[in-house]
């Protein structure tokens, strides 16, 4: 294992919480090179990389750019794909965040010698009883500790989190106060990077870039009640994700949701809020970042939406090596593919995804 050294190899997506991370951990005294990852290029542009590397110049560190598109769209982009197509619902930026970004990161911080790695995550870590923990981020409307329920102790031991103590406002005022008008003012980047318009689109692009067109690869099918009832037409169940109200394109007079996805039969139940809740639920792919914290307490905190909403449970593994997650009060629209993340007393615990 690497000793720990002073120098931090730092993820510069070019936006204005990763640059202000860089001015941040050179204010700490670290030595610090920027790396920024082409992940996916929206019609060809290099403009984050382009911005990071100016940034860098400026900063007088070192930068380099590291082609990542191959594994992006392995890793990720298919597998977007894949679940919808399943008739689920991906959790793109977990994954990418738990099992692309930051062991990439960890794997060119190795070859470079470099100890430390760091994000511009609104974060913070912690280390107790020779763990460590991620904990939430000052800023409680950034937090992002939702997406980094899945990193190993091998990385968080190495983890910098520049931005865990301070607010995005501050964020801002920072890079103002030392010059840097334009990364001040940037923009929050929204939703999933490769796809900012609405999915439907995008996977109708997607399959047309194959030569396919969706109304080939699904077509429509039907809308049923809880009974089997036929209710009406949709036009493909990949178009649909569990819990969804708006824009099904049918008008009943009551309230329904999307309650099940069939993709065999290309079929989706339809049904009123009560009936999408639930009191239980199972992850797959789980991480447990202290088993004897998570599974030893009665009253954890799970969360399975980023924004507005927590649940008390109790969790345990069961004979085929899933999550059970006991939920003390029901929680409507658990969506299969989606992940759930575990907290107590302000740690992440671990999460997984919901089968
Ligand atoms: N293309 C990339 N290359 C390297 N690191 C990246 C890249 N995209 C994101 N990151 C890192 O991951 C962190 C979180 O990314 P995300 O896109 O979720 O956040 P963000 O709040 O938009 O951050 P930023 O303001 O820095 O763009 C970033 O702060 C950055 O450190």
């Amino acid at each position: 294992m690497m000793e720990e050294n002073k120098r931090v190899l730092l993820g510069m997506s070019g936006g204005t919480d990763s640059s202000v991370a860089a001015l941040r951990l050179l204010e700490a005294g670290y030595e610090v090179t920027g790396v920024t990852f082409r992940f996916y290029e929206i019609d060809g542009s290099t403009a984050s990389s382009d911005d990071a590397r100016e940034l860098s110049e400026k900063l007088g560190i070192a930068h380099i750019t590291y082609d990542a598109r191959t594994l992006f769209r392995e890793q990720i982009m298919e597998y977007f794909v894949r679940e919808y197509m399943a008739g689920r619902t991906p959790v793109p930026c977990t994954l990418c965040n738990n099992f692309l970004k930051w062991p990439l990161l960890a794997r060119i911080a190795d070859e470079m010698g470099v100890y430390h790695i760091a994000t511009g995550h609104y974060a913070r870590k912690v280390k107790m009883d020779d763990t460590y923990y991620i904990t939430y981020a000052a800023d409680g409307d950034k937090d992002q500790t939702f997406f980094l329920w899945g990193l190993p102790q091998e990385i968080l031991r190495r983890m910098l989190l520049p931005m865990g103590d301070i607010t995005k406002a501050e964020a801002r005022a920072q890079a103002a106060d030392k010059g840097f008008h334009e990364v001040s003012v940037k923009k929050d980047s929204l939703g999933v990077c490769f796809c900012p318009m609405d999915y439907r689109s995008f996977l109708k692009r997607w399959f047309a870039d194959k030569g396919q067109s969706f109304a080939e690869v699904v077509g429509r099918g039907k809308f049923i009640d809880e009974n089997g009832g036929f209710i009406g037409w949709h036009e493909g169940y990949p178009f649909y994700t569990v819990g969804q109200r708006r824009g099904l394109g049918i008008h009943l007079n009551r309230a329904v949701f999307v309650k099940e996805i069939d993709p065999l039969k290309n079929e989706v139940t339809l049904a009123p809020l009560q009936s999408l809740e639930k009191t239980e639920m199972l992850l797959k792919d789980w991480n447990m970042v202290c088993a004897d914290r998570l599974l030893g307490d009665d009253d954890v905190i799970v969360k399975i939406r980023y924004r507005k909403q927590e649940n008390h449970c109790t969790v345990t593994v069961t004979p085929d090596n899933l999550l059970h997650v006991q939920l003390h009060e029901s929680l409507a629209a658990i969506a299969p593919g989606q992940a759930a993340a575990f907290y107590k007393d302000g740690l992440l615990l671990g999460g997984g995804i919901i089968v």
